[in-house]
C-alpha cells in the first residue's frame, strides 16, 4: 500500500546526528511534541514512559478545527474515526428497523423519529469525555501539556504563544486539514468538521469526492434518509483500492440507495433564492448539468498538511509540494533534532499508522534506538454501506510487483440479508502470489469487512500461504469462513506474452 510514496528522497543518516546536545546539550525538554492528535499523544506518552522529560502544545479545543482551534485527541478523536463511527452506528439503527420487519418484527415505521439534536448532544458528551481521558493519560504520563499554538524557531527551540521552550529533540505531530476545491461558491460548502457538527441531516446533499470520507459520509446520510448525490471524477470510487473491490462497492452503493455521478467535475456552487444550494459539475466533453435544490454541499476532496506557519522550512526542514514534512524512514527531517509523523508526513493517513510512526520516534529518541515503522500489510477498512476492509496488494500492484497471480473471489448474499429483505451482497477476494503461494492481499466489501479483515491482516502480515489458509476450520456459520474455504482459483492471472512475439530461432533448418 503506497509504497512507493515512502520514500522522501532523503538520505538515511546515523542515530549519533540527533543524540545529545544541541548547543550546550542542556534543555528545558528531551523532546517537545507540536499537536496532541494521534501520533503526537502516543510519542510524548511513549517517549516518557522511556524516562524522557515531554512537553506537548496543542490548540484550545473545538469540535471544528481552524489555524486557532484544536483540542487534544486530533482528528481522530474529535473530527474523524470517532465521531464518524457514532454517526455510521446511529444511521445502522435506520436500516435495522426497516429490515427487523423481515424477521417478523412489527416495528412502527410510521411514528419512528430520529432526535439529530439528541444525537449531536450524545456524541459531543462522548468527544469530552475522551478529550479529558487523553488529557489525563497525558498527566498520569508525566507529559507537560502546553495549550496554545506551537512553532518552530531553529531545531532546538520551540515557541508557544510567545514563549520559548529548548528541546533536544521535535517532534512534528500537527496533522492535516480538509482542503476545499477553489470553485466560485467554496464558501457555501461545508467539509467533514462541519458535517460532524450539522444543526440537522440534511435531506438532499451532494457529496463532492470518491474517497474516504466522500463515501462514508455519502453511506451516513442516505441511511438517515437523505438523499445523496456522490460526485467524483474517476469512473469508479476509491481510487487506489483493488479494481474489483471499486466495481463491486459503486454497484453496493447504488443498490443502497446512492445516486452516483461518475466523471463529473465540479464547477461552481451559488445559492438559490430559497436559501438552498445548487450545483454545476462539467462532463469531460464541456457540457455541463446543475444539481439543485441541495441542503448541503459537502466537499470531500482531499487533506493537505497543516504546516503553514510552523517555521519548518526556516529551520530547515524540507517540505513537499503539498507542504507535507518530508522525513526519512526513521521519520526524521531534514534537520535530525526534528522529526514528524501521522498525516503531516503524507504518507498514509491512519490513525494507527500515526500510532505506529509516534512509537517508533519515541524509542528512536528516548531510548536512543532507532526504529522503523513497518508499513507492510497495513490494513484499513472504508466504512461507507457496505464497509470494504482491505490488507496488502490490490490484484493491480499485485501484478505489477510478483507478475503471476492466483486470484479467488467469492460473492454471495449474506444469510442476513436473505430474510432481511436487504438487496446488499458481499464481496470477497484473496491474491495469491503464484509463485510462492503466500496470500498477499485480501478485500472484502459487506457487513463487518473492518471485523473480519483484522484477524485475517495478521496472517497476511506474516506471510500466510494459500495452502495455510486452506488448512484452516471455518466458524460456521458466518461470512469470514468464506475466506478459509475458497479452492477454486477464479483467475490465473499471467505475466502477459507480448502480442507479436519474435518466432523463436527454428531448431533445424529442415523444421
Ligand atoms: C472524517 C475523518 C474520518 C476518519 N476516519 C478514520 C478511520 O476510521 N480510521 C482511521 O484509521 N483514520 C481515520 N481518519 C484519519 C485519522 O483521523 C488521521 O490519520 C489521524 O488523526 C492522524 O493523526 P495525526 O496525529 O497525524 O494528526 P491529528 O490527529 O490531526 O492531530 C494533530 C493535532 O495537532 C494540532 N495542531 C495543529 N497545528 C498545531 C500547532 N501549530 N500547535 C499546536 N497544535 C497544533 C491539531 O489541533 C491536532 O489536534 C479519518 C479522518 C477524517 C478527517
Ligand atoms: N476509514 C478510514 O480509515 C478513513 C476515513 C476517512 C478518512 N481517512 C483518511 O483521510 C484521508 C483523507 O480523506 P479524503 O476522503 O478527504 O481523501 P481521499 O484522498 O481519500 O479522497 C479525496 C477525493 O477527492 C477527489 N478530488 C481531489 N481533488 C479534486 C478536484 N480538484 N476535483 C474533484 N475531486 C477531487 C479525489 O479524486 C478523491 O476521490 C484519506 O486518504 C484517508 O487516509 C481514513
Amino acid at each position: 500500500m503506497n509504497v512507493a510514496k515512502l520514500t522522501s528522497g532523503l538520505s538515511t543518516r546515523v542515530a549519533a546526528s540527533a543524540s545529545p546536545g544541541g548547543p550546550g546539550g542542556d534543555f528545558d525538554f528531551d523532546l517537545f511534541t507540536i499537536g496532541a492528535g494521534s501520533g503526537g499523544v502516543r510519542g510524548s506518552r511513549f517517549a516518557a514512559s522511556y524516562g524522557a522529560k515531554v512537553a506537548v502544545c496543542e490548540l484550545p479545543f473545538d469540535y471544528v478545527s481552524s489555524e486557532t482551534r484544536g483540542g487534544v485527541g486530533g482528528t481522530c478523536v474529535l473530527r474523524g474515526c470517532v465521531p464518524k463511527k457514532l454517526m455510521v452506528y446511529a444511521s445502522e439503527y435506520a436500516d435495522d428497523f426497516r429490515h427487523a420487519a423481515g424477521f417478523g418484527w412489527s416495528v412502527p415505521t410510521e411514528g419512528l423519529q430520529h432526535s439529530w439534536t439528541s444525537f449531536i448532544e450524545a456524541k459531543r458528551k462522548e468527544l469530552q469525555r475522551l478529550n479529558n481521558a487523553y488529557k489525563n493519560t497525558l498527566g498520569n504520563a508525566k507529559v507537560t501539556l502546553l495549550e496554545g499554538r506551537g512553532r518552530v524557531v531553529d531545531p532546538h527551540t520551540v515557541e508557544v504563544d510567545g514563549r520559548r521552550y529548548s528541546a533536544k529533540n521535535i517532534l512534528i505531530a500537527v496533522g492535516g486539514k480538509p482542503s476545499k476545491l477553489d470553485i466560485p461558491g467554496a464558501e457555501l460548502c461545508i467539509t467533514s468538521d462541519e458535517a460532524l457538527e450539522l444543526p440537522e441531516c440534511p435531506r438532499k446533499v451532494a457529496v463532492l469526492g470518491g474517497g474516504y470520507i466522500a463515501v462514508e459520509f455519502s453511506g451516513i446520510f442516505a441511511r438517515m434518509g437523505a438523499e445523496v448525490h456522490t460526485v467524483y471524477r474517476q469512473p469508479l470510487p476509491l481510487r487506489g483500492f483493488d479494481g474489483e473491490v471499486r466495481k463491486f462497492a459503486a454497484e453496493q452503493y447504488a443498490a443502497a440507495g446512492l445516486v452516483l455521478h461518475p466523471e463529473l467535475t465540479p464547477q461552481s456552487v451559488s445559492r438559490q433564492l430559497d436559501g438552498r444550494l445548487s450545483l454545476v459539475v462539467a462532463r469531460s466533453d464541456g457540457s455541463t448539468e446543475v444539481l439543485q435544490d441541495l441542503d448541503q454541499v459537502l466537499m470531500a476532496t482531499g487533506r493537505v498538511p497543516k504546516t503553514d506557519g510552523l517555521g519548518l522550512a526556516e529551520a530547515g526542514v524540507e517540505l513537499g509540494p503539498k507542504g507535507q514534512v518530508l522525513v526519512d524512514e526513521y521519520c526524521r527531517t531534514a534537520v535530525p533534532s526534528i522529526w514528524a509523523v501521522g498525516d503531516v508526513i503524507d504518507r498514509i493517513q491512519l490513525t494507527p499508522v500515526a500510532l505506529m510512526e509516534g512509537m517508533a520516534v519515541a524509542k528512536s529518541v528516548a531510548l536512543n534506538q532507532l526504529t522503523q515503522p513497518d508499513y507492510w500489510a497495513v490494513p484499513s477498512a472504508v466504512f461507507s454501506n457496505p464497509e470494504i476492509a482491505t490488507v496488502g496488494y490490490t490484484e493491480e500492484a499485485a501484478s505489477a510487483r510478483f507478475g503471476d497471480l492466483d486470484i479467488y473471489t467469492a460473492s454471495f448474499r449474506p444469510m442476513r440479508n436473505t430474510v432481511s429483505g436487504s438487496p446488499l451482497r458481499t464481496f470477497m477476494k484473496i491474491v495469491v502470489d503464484a509463485a510462492s503461494q503466500k496470500v498477499v492481499g485480501m478485500h472484502m466489501v459487506g457487513a463487518e469487512a473492518a471485523e473480519i479483515m483484522q484477524g485475517f491482516a495478521v496472517a497476511v502480515k506474516v506471510g500466510v500461504t494459500k495452502a495455510q489458509l486452506d488448512s484452516v476450520v471455518g466458524i460456521h456459520p458466518s461470512a469470514a469462513e468464506e475466506f478459509v474455504t475458497m479452492r477454486s482459483v477464479s483467475r490465473k492471472v499471467r505475466r502477459e506474452v507480448p502480442a507479436n512475439p519474435v518466432a523463436p530461432a527454428p531448431a533445424t533448418a529442415a523444421a
